[in-house]
């Protein structure tokens, strides 16, 4: 069997550059977005919707409307509705208060109603946009605006899956694996607006956030609950359709390709299409033609008898767009400026769900920030003393590093033994210095993993002014800078590399006193802080 997981290309480590224009010839793209909506249930049956179920365990979610029998019929899932509406709002894009459903028709394994139920005549949604801008989308112009065409609901096939048979002289089989027949997919089609592929790839990443932060799809290009196809041209010539694109790099080399064929094709005076609109795959290095479209397809739409319209009221419309969170780039310029003076790149660590993530969503990461920083601002002022910056460093690289190795949830964690008081309070003993910073680091993920020992039960000791003298984890105050000094020269001694400590003192690899600070770190057992042990080192090593 197929790993589903592994299916595809593999992904190119290199940064994609972006489409070499020929001059006299421009290039114009737009995409048809499928997403897989990540509802309980599937669009059309009560089946359970995994589209990740295992590839060992074919049609488990699966009813008999899924597999088609006859006589079996749809019943409309109102969460998927709930999610288009969602992922609409989001775009601005006009919301049609009684769209309807249309049978497409075509012939294949993978689709045995013989029809797909998808929405041809009056979609889900007509119009929108979405903004990219230099700042925040690494795209070439100050700001473009992509605009949507429409959004339709529809349903997935069953997946089809190809294999040798085991029986002699027969030829390749397919078997079909009916759990993701049925699933809900949102299509999302684009005005043709994008001219270089910096612009595409801006809007897929742009388009992911999105999805996962309305929590409507695990937005994964690779594993296949986003799938797009592009739609290439070359100044007024017909559009190719590109499919088979299982990642962004895929999309970005697959374009490149295209372009430059086209442009080579119209160069040589030919035709881009004999027909009205080609389309081709891509092989991981070249495009080649999967058929022509409209010579060969007629789909039949009609209006499906078996669905009443999705009967919308402008009400249900105005209570969705209350719960839509505020716009990602709004949050990243928020948390950019005062108070808080992120860095871009810290702020869109916390605002931008990167990957579908069980232990955290940005919304909560971003709100825990946000109040820890209040609440450790707050006690700033009343000693004077503090530095802000501290709380965006022990969140995104102390406490999420360990929310990870040991699988904690975010939402669990704070709710009870670390909430924003307490990491204040953690940050501010911090600190104050009766702590150093190695050992700060262990306390957290001791108290971490005693958590989740206890089997994530809150009646974990926090008292960390109690916990530091129990594990005798203090700074000794009284530095005896004599005695530090001859154990820092006994350190150098040991270590017995005199390469090294002369690279150090000519500055050609400053950096590898960290590693002596490490060392001293451990002979101590991190009750002095490394600053301290670094100007130490430096005195003695005698560098300015
Ligand atoms: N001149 C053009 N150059 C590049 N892309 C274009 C051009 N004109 C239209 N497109 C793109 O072609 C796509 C048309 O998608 P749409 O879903 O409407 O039709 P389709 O591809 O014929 O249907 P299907 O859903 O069956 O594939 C859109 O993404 C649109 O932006
Ligand atoms: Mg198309
Ligand atoms: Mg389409």
């Amino acid at each position: 069997m197929l790993k589903f997981r592994s299916l595809g290309f593999p992904p190119i480590k290199r940064k994609l550059s972006n489409v070499k224009p020929i001059k006299d010839f421009e290039l114009t793209c737009g995409l048809e977005i499928h997403t897989q909506l990540s509802t309980t249930n599937k669009l059309f049956s009560g089946s359970i919707n995994n589209p990740f179920e295992s590839i060992s365990k074919p049609n488990v979610n699966t009813s008999y409307f899924d597999i088609a029998l006859p006589g079996t019929q749809p019943i409309l899932n109102y969460e998927a509705v709930l999610f288009a509406l969602k992922l609409a709002l989001s775009l601005k894009s006009t919301v049609n208060l009684a769209s309807q459903f249309d049978r497409k028709h075509y012939f294949y394994g993978d689709q045995p109603q013989g029809y797909q139920i998808t929405q041809h005549y009056h979609p889900f949604s007509k119009g929108g946009y979405l903004t990219l801008s230099k700042e925040f989308d690494e795209i070439n112009e100050p700001s473009k605006e992509i605009r949507i065409t429409q959004l339709q609901i529809e349903q997935d096939t069953a997946r089809s899956i190809y294999h040798q048979s085991l029986q002699q002289n027969s030829d390749e089989e397919t078997l079909i694996d009916f759990n993701r027949s049925n699933v809900p997919l949102i299509e999302l089609v684009t005005e043709p607006d994008f001219h270089d592929t910096l612009q595409v790839k801006a809007f897929i990443k742009k388009y992911q956030n999105l999805v996962r932060q309305l929590k409507i799809s695990t937005g994964d290009l690779e594993a296949g609950s986003i799938r797009i196809d592009v739609n290439v041209s070359v100044n007024e010539h017909p559009r190719v359709e590109l499919k088979n694109l299982p990642n962004t790099s895929s999309i970005v080399n697959a374009i490149n390709y295209e372009y430059k064929r086209q442009v080579n094709v119209l160069k040589n005076n030919s035709l881009i299409a004999t027909q009205a609109v080609e389309t081709r795959g891509w092989d991981g290095s070249k495009t080649t033609v999967l058929r022509s479209k409209e010579s060969t397809m007629d789909y039949r739409y009609m209006a499906d008898p078996e669905l009443p319209p999705i009967s919308l009221d402008a009400d249900v419309l105005c209570e969705v767009a209350k719960t839509l969170l505020k716009d990602a780039d709004e949050c990243i310029r928020e948390l950019m400026s005062e108070p808080y003076n992120l860095s871009k790149k810290d702020a869109k660590i916390l605002t931008i769900q990167n990957e579908f993530n069980e232990l955290y969503n940005n919304e909560e990461l971003r709100t825990y920030y946000v109040d820890t920083f209040k609440l450790y601002t707050n006690s700033m002022e009343d000693n004077k003393n503090g530095d802000p910056k501290i709380v965006v460093s022990w969140i995104l690289h102390e406490l999420l590093g360990n929310l990870k190795k040991l699988e904690i949830s975010l939402n669990h964690v704070s709710r009870d033994m670390l909430s924003p008081g307490k990491l204040a309070e953690f940050l501010n003993i911090v600190h104050s210095g009766v702590i150093s910073n190695s050992n700060a680091k262990q306390l957290l993920f001791h108290i971490l993993e005693e958590y989740k020992l206890e089997g994530c039960n809150k009646s974990i000791d926090t008292n960390f002014v109690t916990l530091i003298k129990k594990y005798d984890l203090e700074v000794t105050k009284k530095i005896d800078y004599a005695v530090l000094e001859d154990g820092c020269k006994e350190i150098i001694k040991d270590l017995n590399n005199p390469k090294m400590i002369e690279s150090i003192k000519s500055g050609k690899k400053k950096n590898s006193i960290k590693y002596l600070v490490g060392l001293g770190m451990r002979k101590y057992q991190g009750k002095i802080q490394a600053q301290e042990l670094e100007t130490m080192f430096k005195k003695v090593l005698d560098i300015k």
